[in-house]
C-alpha cells in the first residue's frame, strides 16, 4: 500500500524537476550560525522551534502567523534554532517563508523539506538554511550518504532522521554527529515518546547530539525524552498553537543531565 511518505517522495519528484529550472538569483544568504555549537555549551533542553502552517496529519494548524513575527518570537524566547517547512503541497510552507525567517533572526535556520536531490540543497542554502533535514526512511543508504556529504561540503548542519532501527542502521554508518529521532512515524503519523526511548541509548553509545521530534507539548513530555539523553526537542504543533508563547517555550526548557553533555 502506498504510504502518505510514498506520496510525498513521488511528488517531490515531480518538483525537483521545476527546482533545477530556477534561475538561481538570490545571493546566498548563509551564515555561519551552528547549532552544534550551541548544543556543546547548552544547560538545558535546547528548543528547535518549527513554524508549521499545516501538515497531512494535523491539516491546517495555524495559517494566519506572519513567519517573520513568530520567527522573531521564537527567538526573543530562547529558541537555539527555528525550523521552517519549505514544503507547499503537504505543508503549505515554502522557499519563501525561509527567507523571510532568515532576515527576521540571527540563530541557525533548519530547512524542513523531504531532500532527495542535491538542487534541493543548494535551493536550502541559497535561502539562508544552516541545516537540512535528511529523512533516513526516505532514502536507500547510498542517496542518503551521498547527501549528507554534499551538504557538509556546502558546510551546511544536518539533522538525520530515524524512527526506527532501521534507520538508525544507516545513520550510525555515516556519522552525523546531530540526530533527530522522529516520534511520528511519517507512514502511520502515529506518535510515540517511546520511539525517542527505544533508540536514544543506541544512539548515546555512540555519540552524537540528540533531537527529540514531534509531538512534545509540555514540560512532562519534555522531560520525558530529557530522561534518556535528548540534548534538545524539535517543538511545532504546541508552539504554532500557542497563546503564551513565553511561558510554554519556558516550560520545556528543562535541565539536561550531566550525563547528557558532550
Ligand atoms: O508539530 P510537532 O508534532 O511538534 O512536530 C514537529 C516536527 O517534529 C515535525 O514537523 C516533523 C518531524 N520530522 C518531519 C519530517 C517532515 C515533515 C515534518 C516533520
Amino acid at each position: 500500500m502506498e504510504t502518505i511518505l510514498d506520496r510525498i517522495i513521488s511528488q517531490k519528484q515531480i518538483e525537483i524537476k521545476s527546482l533545477r529550472a530556477i534561475s538561481r538569483k538570490i545571493k546566498n544568504q548563509s551564515t555561519n550560525l551552528s547549532l552544534i555549537e550551541q548544543l556543546k555549551v547548552a544547560d538545558h533542553l535546547s528548543i528547535i522551534a518549527e513554524f508549521k502552517r499545516a501538515s497531512p496529519s494535523k491539516g491546517d494548524i495555524n495559517t494566519n502567523l506572519n513567519p517573520a513575527e513568530q520567527a522573531k518570537k521564537y527567538e526573543e524566547n530562547g529558541a537555539a534554532a527555528i525550523s521552517v517547512l519549505t514544503d507547499t503541497t503537504f505543508f503549505k510552507g515554502s522557499f519563501k517563508d525561509l527567507k523571510i525567517v532568515r532576515d527576521s533572526v540571527n540563530i541557525p535556520i533548519l530547512c524542513k523539506d523531504f531532500i532527495i536531490d542535491p538542487v534541493q540543497i543548494d535551493i536550502a542554502k541559497e535561502h539562508g538554511a544552516n541545516i537540512i533535514l535528511l529523512i533516513a526512511a526516505a532514502l536507500p543508504f547510498t542517496a542518503l550518504n551521498h547527501l549528507y556529504q554534499y551538504a557538509k561540503q556546502q558546510n551546511l548542519e544536518v539533522l538525520m532522521e530515524v524512527h526506527d532501527e532501521e534507520d538508525l542502521e544507516k545513520a550510525l554508518k555515516i556519522r552525523p554527529g546531530l540526530y533527530g529521532i522522529n516520534n511520528r512515524n511519517l507512514k502511520t503519523f502515529e506518535v510515540d515518546l517511546g520511539v525517542t526511548e527505544r533508540l536514544a541509548p543506541l544512539i548515546q553509545a555512540d555519540g552524537g547530539f540528540i533531537i527529540s521530534e514531534s509531538g512534545i507539548f509540555n514540560q512532562y513530555d519534555a522531560k520525558r525524552v530529557r530522561d534518556v539523553g535528548a540534548n534538545g526537542i524539535l517543538v511545532g504543533e504546541a508552539l504554532m498553537r500557542s497563546n503564551e508563547l513565553s511561558s510554554n517555550m519556558r516550560e520545556l526548557m528543562v535541565p539536561i543531565l550531566k550525563e547528557t553533555k558532550q
